[in-house]
């Protein structure tokens, strides 16, 4: 597209693939184009918009985070997992939305807003880093916002959590749950038990600085007044993405997806991550409680793409029932494999990720190969259930669907670039429904979240999901009754403008958020959150020059 003005620049911003010089000028390449171009918004709006009618029984916030490079990358090819966090508060009150968006201020951010530019290098790989921020905690904590006992947790796998204030979005530091928690990494898909209040969660890459191919696996359980109670370090056979888990009442179960690190590849200034079509996806499966290295059980089945989970439980013989995405092959086409190149957001488009069904049994041989027990015949991504249901037995899922033999308008649109999630549904195992909604041609969905109402009955409530205008680059929340998605929203919330491709969000309860204000105040039975104190364990070696 032509520029209405064409000032000639003093020097282009990219040499070779590399940042050059101080000019705010991001890439020319798709990552930072059209729908993506970066937001950098850090504000207010009270009283949004509506077409509709809001429920007034929905009173809280729904709070989601998106990469959102705050800075032009040191690398022209810079992948959108490597933006900065930014973290949307949707708050509902009263049949009223207001709107809050704040930067997560981790250490990289609060170094870089100094310098006015970035410092860190490639997703993952400090080894392309700028000289000066060695022995940095490099996280964007981009990937998941979620609520905590008082605060909320931006979180990515890549590092350790930062606290933020629930009302204020205002980054309060770094967590590490009061000196419990050291591992280098941790992950953006802890698990919350209903039943016990419990955290669980876990760090894989975690045995030296969680940028160094190490094949430890760390599990935690931390309890509903904060206590680490369980800890319990583990091997995998090589090191492996490990992006969602799924928790039983007795089980931890690890899916690890054949995206391989190398050491010696990212020392060479590559990719963290390289695809493996040879190598099987793997199931890792240890007990919640009292675990020790050698009671992980791996279970291996033919190559595959992890997504997200939907449910997982128990069933009447001790068996696992583990529900979530799969896709048929590589679906970060931005880590090929070792050696090939690249694959295009074309080709990724086209891949199919339906919703399995397995049914694990937590005592068979490690390295025992395993099928699928069902598959439920749509394809999508982002799967939701009532989170009271996590570790029981559920009927209901939610998720973004594609649907490619609805028309889509590439001329006005171009290519849908978080994928053509362009439609949201609504399924239920038991009855195996499909109540899906498609919203036009112009559009695509982000990650779903469920809202309960006080009935306790399950996915008797709504659904809020960001629908994303490509055309005229704009954003509307849309509310569904969750059991009618295929009604069409209930309420829509208009944004006067576009945020970015978001990856995850929940939903919280205004009592809960003001019941924990009240014990976080100073003088409060909990008192304030206290971010870290002491520096990761990593971090004082790469100071001491071992690291
Ligand atoms: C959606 C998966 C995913 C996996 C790893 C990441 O670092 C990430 O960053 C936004 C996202
Ligand atoms: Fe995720």
């Amino acid at each position: 597209m032509a520029h209405l003005f064409s000032f000639a620049s003093t020097q282009p911003s990219y040499v070779d693939g590399v940042k050059s010089g101080d000019e705010v000028k991001f890439p020319e390449t798709a990552v930072f184009q059209g729908f993506n171009k970066p937001s950098r918004l850090e504000g207010d709006i009270f009283d949004l918009e509506i077409s509709g009618t809001i429920p007034k029984d929905i009173n809280g916030t729904f709070y989601r985070v998106q990469p959102d490079h705050r800075f032009p990358p040191l690398y022209e090819e810079d992948i959108h997992f490597n933006g900065d966090g930014n973290v949307s508060a949707l708050r509902f009150e009263n049949g009223h939305v207001d709107f809050r968006q704040r930067y997560v201020h981790t250490d990289r951010f609060k170094l870089e807003t100094q310098a006015r530019r970035s410092l860190f290098g490639k997703y993952r790989n400090p080894y392309t880093d700028n000289e000066m921020v060695k022995g940095v905690i490099r996280t964007v904590s981009n990937t998941n916002i979620v609520f905590w006992r008082g605060m909320l947790l931006a979180m990515k796998e890549d590092g350790p959590p930062f606290a933020m204030d629930p009302v204020t979005l205002e980054t309060i530091g770094r967590y590490d749950f009061d000196g419990q928690v050291k591992s280098p990494t941790f992950t953006a898909h802890p698990k919350f038990d209903p039943l016990t209040g419990e955290m669980v969660a876990f760090g894989y890459e975690a045995g030296g600085n969680g940028s160094d191919a190490s094949c430890d696996i760390v599990v935690y359980t931390i309890d509903a007044d904060g206590k680490k109670t369980e800890e319990a370090w583990y091997k995998g056979p090589f090191c492996g993405v490990i992006h969602d888990c799924a928790i039983t009442k007795n089980y931890v179960v690890l899916p690890m997806t054949p995206l391989k690190c190398s050491l010696e590849r990212m020392k060479k200034g590559g990719n963290h991550w390289a695809w493996d079509p040879e190598e099987d996806q793997l199931y890792g499966i240890v007990p919640r409680r009292g675990g020790k290295p050698e009671d992980i059980v791996w279970l291996r089945a033919d190559n595959g793409f992890h997504g997200h989970v939907a449910g997982c439980y128990e069933n009447e013989d001790g068996h696992i029932v583990l529900d979530l995405t799969i896709a048929t092959d590589n679906v970060f086409f931005f880590f090929p494999p070792e050696g090939a190149s690249q694959e295009t957001l074309q080709k990724r488009n086209k891949l199919e990720s339906d919703t399995w069904r397995w049914i694990l049994d937590p005592k068979a041989k490690t390295n025992s190969r395993i099928t699928p027990a069902k598959s439920f015949g749509i394809n999508g991504e982002f799967s939701r259930i009532d989170d009271r249901l996590v570790t029981k037995h559920y009927n209901h899922f939610w998720q973004a669907q594609i649907d490619p033999t609805r028309p889509y308008d590439f001329e006005k649109c171009g290519s849908p670039a978080g994928g053509l999630f362009n439609a949201i549904g609504h399924f239920t195992w038991n009855e195996g429904t499909k109540d899906i909604y498609w919203a036009g041609p112009t559009t695509t969905f982000q990650e779903p979240v469920f809202v309960p109402k006080d009935t306790g009955k399950e996915g008797d409530g709504y659904l809020l999901t960001l629908l994303n205008h490509l055309d005229v680059l704009r954003n509307d929340i849309l509310i569904f009754d969750a059991l009618k998605v295929s009604k069409g929203p209930v309420a829509a919330v208009h944004l006067p403008f576009k945020l970015r491709l978001g990856i995850h969000g929940n939903f919280v309860d205004q009592r809960e958020i003001d019941a924990w204000q009240k014990r976080r105040a100073e003088g409060g039975d909990v008192g304030p959150v206290k971010a870290a104190e002491a520096p990761l364990p990593w971090q004082s070696s790469a100071v001491n020059g071992s690291g």
